[in-house]
């Protein structure tokens, strides 16, 4: 029987392992962590995250050829096949703070494997890595190898949190890079075998292990700029009394362009978006390459440009101050169907609003109040770090309530900020949440799921991103 580990049992290693034991019976996956809380989670009714069909996937193979476990030599030691799915944060300090990834769980992974490995093993990087992280990888493990051979390859994830079983089920493709060895293309068969199970082959895409490791920054890096693409043009939509909806639906029917993700909104968020093209920057710069650097710096920069500008949008139209003011926050994860929250646009629009002395009283439906607290008082980059290296019981923002259903939220509040697009959220009667708000009572769309024409009939002054402004708006610029 083959044996798989997967070291990380966090939003890639846990559905990922999962999904492979399910589609093959015949190998045992074990997934280790060193965070003893999240294999208790893994192990428990009660999964350490939030993703749809992953309950039934788990729920079917935990106990019988998948195991969640904190004994992480043991597994590694007896596996086969060793998946590398550790983070891969911002480095926040020394060379190259703010921008290059901090390799240190990767490489104390790779120590650990080189120290309790007695047979060969191939080791798989699944965590999006800088390339050439590959040959650092090679590196630590030959040279403390006690005569073990190690074959290295590169299989990014591609997943979206939210749509992760699905991904995972039916993957546009698969990628695996690995050395263009005899002993390189064997590992390559090797896991390709594994993906074999349920993914056909043509997806399965090979190549050297460089191609596959930029290949993952590349995708993010596409994927963010049409974000930041079409949100550039919602702020000229806005400016000229074009539609943002429209225009991307006009400019999606080109087949070239597709209509996939031109979806304007407040900003895009995620644990991989920025970090990514940090990294990716960062790799120009060490390269000296400046333009192509500056070049994707500017995805990062349109995003920032894109929650300050709906801060400011709130602010200026409710007479240039919130101080005092009650703002109802429907939505914190950074997207809907997941309750993760890491880099949510939420952060810096909520941070941007208690700036300037708002008060907030929010509401999601898979966010904690402790993780609420705990985003808005931690440090730039500090989320991305093991759980139990966070910082712990963060000193609460008072200014801020979190709440467990909408409408006590907007009870008595001068505004309503849509940041997350949960389907609820559009069912809402917002009749009687404008009955019970204060007068003029204000609607902020920063993710255009509400039906704008709906509201503005109701009574509410509505904003919604990239959508022609309401005359009130147009009375009340917001500054640069
Ligand atoms: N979240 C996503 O949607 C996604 C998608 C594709 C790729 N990725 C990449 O995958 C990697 C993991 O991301 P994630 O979201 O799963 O992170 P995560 O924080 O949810 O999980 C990482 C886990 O690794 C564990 N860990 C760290 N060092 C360890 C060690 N030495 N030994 C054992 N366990 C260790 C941590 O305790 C944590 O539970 C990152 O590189 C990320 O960029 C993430
Ligand atoms: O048209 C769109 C599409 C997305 N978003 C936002 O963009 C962010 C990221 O969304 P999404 O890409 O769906 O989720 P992630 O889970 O961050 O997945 C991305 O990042 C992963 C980690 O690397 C990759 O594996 C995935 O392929 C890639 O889509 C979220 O805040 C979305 O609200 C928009 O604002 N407009």
């Amino acid at each position: 029987m083959v044996k798989i580990c997967c070291i990380g049992a966090g939003y890639v290693g846990g559905p990922t392992m999962a999904v492979i034991a399910f589609k093959c019976p015949s190998i045992e996956v074990a997934v280790v962590d060193i965070s003893v809380s999240r294999i208790t989670a893994w192990n428990s009714d009660q999964l350490p995250i939030y993703e749809p069909g992953l309950d039934e996937v788990v729920k079917q193979c935990r106990g019988k050829n998948l195991f969640f476990s904190t004994e992480v030599e043991r597994h590694v030691s007896e596996a086969d096949i060793i998946f590398v799915s550790v983070n891969t944060p911002t480095k926040s300090r020394g060379l190259g703070a703010g921008k290059a990834a901090d390799l240190t769980y990767w490489e104390s992974a790779a120590r650990m494997i080189a120290d309790v490995s007695k047979s060969n093993k191939i080791v798989v990087e699944k965590s999006t890595v800088p390339v050439k992280t590959a040959e650092a990888i090679e590196k630590i493990l030959t040279h403390n190898s006690q005569g073990i051979k190690y074959q290295i390859l590169s299989n990014p994830e591609f997943l979206a949190e939210g749509t992760a079983i699905q991904d995972l089920f039916k993957p546009d493709r698969v990628l695996i890079g690995g050395r263009e060895t005899p002993a390189g293309q064997k590992a390559i068969q090797a896991l390709k075998d594994v993906y074999a199970h349920w993914v056909p082959e043509d997806r399965i895409i090979t190549t050297n292990l460089w191609s596959a490791e930029l290949s993952k920054l590349a995708a993010n890096a596409f994927l963010a700029q049409r974000i930041s693409s079409v949100n550039a043009m919602s702020a000229l939509c806005e400016a000229t009394g074009a539609d943002v909806a429209q225009v991307s639906h006009a400019v999606g029917k080109d087949t070239r362009i597709g209509p996939k993700f031109l979806n304007a909104s407040v900003g895009f968020g995620g644990s991989c978006f920025q970090k990514d093209i940090l990294n990716l920057v960062y790799i120009c710069e060490c390269n000296g390459l400046t333009e192509v650097a500056n070049y994707w710096k500017q995805v990062i920069k349109v995003n920032d440009y894109q929650k300050s500008r709906f801060v400011n949008r709130i602010v200026s139209s409710m007479f240039n101050t919130v101080s005092g003011k009650k703002i109802a926050v429907l939505g914190f994860a950074f997207k809907k169907d997941t309750g993760d929250t890491r880099e949510t646009p939420a952060i810096d629009v909520c941070k941007g609003l208690l700036g300037d002395k708002a008060r907030l009283s929010i509401y999601d439906p898979q966010v904690t109040e402790d993780q609420i607290q705990r985003d808005l008082s931690m440090s730039k980059f500090d989320w991305d770090h093991p759980i139990h290296l966070q910082p712990m019981s963060p000193s609460a923002v008072k200014e801020v309530t979190v709440v467990w259903d909408a409408y006590q939220a907007t009870k008595n509040a001068h505004g309503v900020c849509i940041l997350t697009e949960w389907d609820e959220f559009k069912t809402l009667d917002y009749q009687k949440i404008f009955n019970n708000m204060q007068k003029p009572a204000f609607i902020f769309d920063g993710r255009n799921v509400l039906d704008v024409a709906k509201l503005r009939k109701i009574g509410f002054i509505v904003y919604s991103i990239g959508k022609p402004l309401d005359p009130w708006f147009n009375d009340m610029q917001a500054m640069p």
